[in-house]
């Protein structure tokens, strides 16, 4: 698998603020961590490429100096709030834009916080991008309860606690992916983590010198996820997925699949407790059967529902998902975009308030033969791709391009299990077998 996209922002990012040089293997070389790499060269970072690993030059917290263009976020919500966040304790103004996806998505839950530590916003309507951020001499320290369970949000608030004097806090009461605490942990911040009744607190002590480091980055279990559910989709198929990062607060598409009765065994190696958990992920075809997906799992699978609701649309019987709300806020509204495609591929589906009820096929393949509007969204794009796997006529996915800011090289990976796909240009995109 490619690199954890979560975990190489953060590599980046926190490499750019150490005193030193850290070296990275395993970086995601895909779009949206590119668009990361660019921002912190921009800030002062130099970040080098080599044929093994990508070293990082810090220029220490505090350091980074205002940048002389727009930061070009792309496609990347990840690296748009969390440098949002780096950013609104440094005393300097920079400007952030993106593609069409990221320029709709809201980025007032990050400019409530990081304005209460000072920074000042000049956003587009609806507190979108294009925005201009001017970052506080001042920076006071927050103690701020995250509203919605979200790790962008958690590590933005965190992030300018770095060069803020004093404690900054988060509280959380879903416990959402933890890569930031971990890693500023690992680069030598002073960072504490303990629960208080429902409620996690999250301490981070300011103005502290990081050092660099010798980075290995697991392979992303958000991106094993596709090539795990068409394993489990094709009969026949039996695959092992190497050196995938196995984090509990992201594996939750593991105990979903298990609730479904799927045949996937996990063998967890020793990493030490300063790493990343990671190991090997073994999985063999089979029958799945629905099930009542409880809403507490969303945070730890939040990018995986709509794999996972492929799965559904061939299991026996009725799965629900519950919990969904953010999906509407990604890179497309996924919930609303994987109900019109299911049910444009033949699969019965039914939007809830907050979710969705799959009737599944019963592993009978579904019909196929629609066209995929992916509106510039590379976990829909592979979604429907997997589910081409598994139906009588091909699915066409409008733009594929997308799917290079998380997963390059999927297509040729599934071409290596046996999948055919036409990748061509096709002009008048007919949902014709091409
Ligand atoms: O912190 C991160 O690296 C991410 C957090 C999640 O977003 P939210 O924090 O908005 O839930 C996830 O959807 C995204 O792909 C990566
Ligand atoms: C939501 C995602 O990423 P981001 O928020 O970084 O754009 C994702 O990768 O599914």
């Amino acid at each position: 698998m490619p690199g954890d996209k979560s975990i190489s922002h953060r590599a980046l990012m926190f490499g750019a603020l150490a005193v030193g040089r850290t070296r990275i293997s395993g970086l995601l070389m895909g779009e949206d961590v590119k668009a990361t790499a660019a921002a912190m060269g921009a800030l002062g970072a130099v970040i080098t490429f080599g044929a093994d690993d990508v070293t990082v030059d810090g220029v220490g917290v505090g350091g980074l100096l205002a940048p002389e263009a727009a930061l070009d976020m792309g496609n990347s919500g990840t690296s748009t709030r969390l440098l949002l966040g780096l950013l609104s304790s440094h005393p300097l103004t920079a400007t952030f834009i993106g593609d069409a996806s990221l320029s709709r998505r809201p980025m007032g839950r990050v400019i409530t916080p990081l304005e209460e530590i000072g920074a000042r916003f000049e956003a587009s309507e609806g507190g979108r991008l294009p925005l201009t951020m001017t970052g506080s001499h001042t920076p006071v320290p927050i103690d701020y309860r995250l509203p919605v369970a979200s790790a962008q949000v958690k590590s933005a608030v965190l992030l300018a606690g770095l060069n803020t004097p004093g404690r900054t806090r988060v509280r959380e009461t879903a416990p959402t992916r933890d890569h930031s605490e971990r890693m500023l942990r690992r680069f030598g911040a002073e960072l504490s983590v303990k629960t208080d009744g429902a409620e996690t607190l999250i301490d981070l002590i300011g103005e502290v010198d990081l050092k660099p480091q010798e980075l290995d980055i697991p392979g992303d279990i958000s991106s094993a996820a596709f090539p795990i559910i068409a394993a489990l989709l094709v009969p026949g198929s039996e695959i092992t997925i190497e050196g995938v990062g196995l984090n509990s607060t992201r594996t939750g598409l593991l105990d979903a699949l298990r609730l479904m009765g799927a045949d996937v065994a996990v063998s967890e190696r020793d990493t030490g407790p300063s790493e990343e958990p990671q190991g090997d992920i073994r999985v063999r075809a089979g029958r799945l059967k629905g099930a009542d997906i409880p809403a507490a799992l969303a945070p730890r699978m939040i990018d995986e529902y709509p794999i996972l609701m492929v799965a559904a649309a061939l299991a026996d019987g009725v799965t629900v998902m519950r919990g969904l709300e953010e999906l509407r806020v990604k890179e497309s509204d996924r919930l609303a975009l994987m109900a019109k495609g299911l049910t444009a591929c033949g699969a019965e589906c039914e939007l809830l308030s907050d979710g969705i009820a799959i009737t599944g096929s019963g592993g009978a393949p579904l019909s196929g033969g629609a066209q995929i509007d992916a509106d510039l969204d590379h976990r829909i794009a592979m979604s429907f791709a997997v589910l081409g796997l598994a139906a009588s006529r091909p699915v066409v996915v409008d733009d594929a391009s997308p799917i290079a800011t998380s997963f390059p090289g999927f297509t040729e990976l599934f071409e290596t299990m046996g999948a055919s796909s036409d990748h061509g240009q096709h002009e008048n995109h007919s949902a014709e077998p091409a």
